[in-house]
């Protein structure tokens, strides 16, 4: 029998989520949720499903299979209401190429306007650092700058739930950091929700609270990078130099290691480095896992993650 949701708290509910092209069979039962004001970064190589997934909870493509609730209604049968509190940044938007920035997002705006009041355009078009682009037409905005407007598109009508499919692509550093800067303040101010897809995975260690890989059809791991971390490495690496040698050594509990290191050399230590896996080392790990046939949930350390 199905679990009920009845927490109000639940954003996102999926369920065994399947989806097949044609014969193939690219999702083969997703399973994960988020709560209210959650940032949830989803990873996973290359055509792994994470847009597919994505589409499907936005109500952009039907599912084969599977139960999915996003904010309490199945995307299959959302109205325009349930759609109004969702913000979408799609991998690829190049609508609106003759419109000017100020006045396409001031006649999205108004599309929200029945059911709440959307943002101020010039705060908008400033949070996104396009103020001196306002007069321009979307067509005439470099790569990055495109992208930025597509941002301000998706929080215009501030959605509780915002999903950004790869929203950083073509970001130079110091957009992709005004950009985490918008992300924290949307969630942390407004307590809007955030599923986005990155491969960037400094960028998803940076925003997630929590981090999904999806892989082989599934999501193999749900926790955050540090979690997920501990899941992977179960030991840290110390490293120190001792009478002009360097050592390496490895270790469970490097606290302790690191206490009876000095306990016996004292001064004698020097340069030490403690290093825990890194979100890279545990991806590559997981995806490693999953591809070398491992991927047995029921085998893996994380599964506890996934109930
Ligand atoms: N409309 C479609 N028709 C047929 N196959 C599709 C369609 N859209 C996606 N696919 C296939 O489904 C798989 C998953 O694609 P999807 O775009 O969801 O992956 P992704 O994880 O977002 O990949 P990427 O990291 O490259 O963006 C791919 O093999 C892709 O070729």
């Amino acid at each position: 029998m199905s679990r009920q949701i009845t927490t109000t708290d639940t954003t996102l509910d999926v369920r065994d989520l399947r989806m097949s092209y044609g014969t193939t069979e690219v999702l083969k039962g997703a399973t994960f949720s988020a709560r209210k004001g959650e940032v949830i970064a989803l990873l996973g190589p290359n055509g792994a499903g994470k847009s597919t997934t994505i589409e499907i909870l936005e109500g952009f493509r039907m599912r084969s299979g599977g139960e999915v609730e996003v904010l309490g209604t199945d995307p299959a049968r959302g109205d325009e209401t349930w759609r109004s509190r969702l913000g979408v940044v799609l991998q690829s938007w190049r609508d609106h190429g003759k419109w000017r920035v100020r006045e396409l997002l001031a006649h999205l705006g108004e599309y929200y306007a029945p059911y709440r009041e959307p943002r101020d355009v010039d705060e908008l078009i400033a949070a996104v650092g396009l103020t001196e682009h306002g007069h321009k037409r979307a067509g005439q905005l470099s790569g990055g700058q495109r992208r930025r407007l597509d941002v301000a598109i998706g929080i215009v009508g501030r959605p509780e739930l915002l999903f950004l499919d790869e929203p950083t692509v073509g970001f130079d550093p110091q957009a992709r950091r005004d950009f985490h800067d918008l992300v924290h303040r949307l969630a942390d101010d407004e307590n809007t929700g955030v599923l986005l897809t990155t491969h960037d995975l400094d960028e998803a260690e940076k925003l997630a609270d929590r981090i999904l890989i999806l892989a082989g059809g599934r999501v193999v791991a749900d926790g955050s990078a540090d979690e997920l971390s501990r899941q992977v490495a179960s030991e840290s690496e110390i490293k120190w130099t001792r009478d002009g040698q360097r050592f390496v050594h490895a270790a469970a509990d490097a606290t302790a290691f690191v206490r009876g290191l000095f306990a016996q050399y004292g001064d004698e230590i020097a340069d030490l480095e403690v290093r825990r896996a890194t979100l890279e080392d545990t991806y590559m790990e997981m995806v490693r896992r999953f591809e070398s046939g491992q991927d047995e949930i029921t085998e893996l350390p994380f599964q506890e993650a996934l109930r």
